[in-house]
């Protein structure tokens, strides 16, 4: 048993350094029917990357998310955290992994401090240990002064920061975002990215956010803009500039899509 964690740890390692990302996907489609909802996706994460994964509703970011997390199962291509294969080594791939879903998912009878001990005892941490993690990520974003509050008292804004103390209590080394500003209005959308964008800078983590709304790009971000279950576009801001023949990212994403929906006519 010992030598078998020793193989593993040591595989998990060699896996590891071997891609060097904290997020590789290579070749990965799905479909529902005959809805093809990703073709052939390849795209990478790197630690300490604030990676925005752009593409308008449809566009199969949500679906690549539930193949990333294991909801579905990737029957084609490689999905690797951190080096770790996500049907080869499930266990060591999602204990590296953060997510914050689309939807609410904390209980709003309970306080903040109830909501994150229980996670991290999921995780499986001690009592006491729990509660140190869940104060220490309440801190990261500002609410520990609120730690024994329910979360129903609320607003929308707070709660997806709390939904981001969660998702931080195991130490991720990579964190997927869906769309989490939709519905929080502009302070709370600056308040809930500046913290997110403080974890890649700090903590060195590697970050997937996904969103249609294109001003929540910076211009030191990565982007990948997907449409139609595709990755039309990879790389730096001045990059898609230059891809999407524009002055602004908005046109330039605007120019790549349109020009994709002309060539499919
Ligand atoms: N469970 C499902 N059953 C059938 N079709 C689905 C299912 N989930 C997604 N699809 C289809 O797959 C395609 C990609 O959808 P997906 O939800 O991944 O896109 P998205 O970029 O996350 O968009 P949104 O922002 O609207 O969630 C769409 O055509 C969608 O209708």
């Amino acid at each position: 048993m010992l030598r078998r964690k020793m193989v593993d740890a040591l595989t998990s390692q060699k896996g590891s350094s071997s891609t060097g990302e904290a997020l590789r996907v290579r070749n990965v489609s799905h479909s529902f029917g005959d809805t093809r909802a990703l073709n052939d996706v390849s795209l990478d994460v790197a630690p300490g990357s604030f990676t925005i994964l752009l593409g308008l509703n449809g566009a199969g970011k949500s679906t690549l998310f539930s193949l990333i997390t294991r909801l579905y199962d990737n029957t084609s291509g490689e999905i690797h955290i951190l080096g770790n294969d996500v049907r080869r080594r499930p266990s060591a791939a999602l204990q590296r992994l953060g997510v914050v879903f689309q939807s609410r998912t904390l209980d709003s009878d309970l306080t903040l401090l109830q909501n994150l001990t229980y996670h991290a005892a999921l995780h499986g941490f001690g009592r006491r240990e729990s509660k140190r993690r869940a104060h220490e990520a309440l801190k990261t974003v500002g609410l520990d002064e609120r730690a024994k509050e329910k979360v129903r008292n609320l607003s929308g804004g707070q709660a997806r920061r709390v939904e981001i103390a969660r998702s931080m209590l195991h130490d991720p080394g990579l964190l997927l975002l869906d769309e989490p500003t939709v519905g929080l209005d502009i302070d709370s959308r600056q308040s809930v990215i500046s913290i997110v964008r403080r974890l890649v800078n700090e903590h060195g983590i590697g970050v997937l956010w996904a969103t249609h709304l294109i001003d929540e790009i910076d211009k030191t971000d990565k982007i990948i803009v997907m449409h139609k279950g595709r990755v039309l576009y990879s790389g730096s801001v001045p990059g898609l500039l230059e891809a999407g023949q524009a002055n602004d990212p908005a046109s330039a994403f605007r120019n790549l899509t349109e020009t994709t929906r002309a060539e499919a006519a």
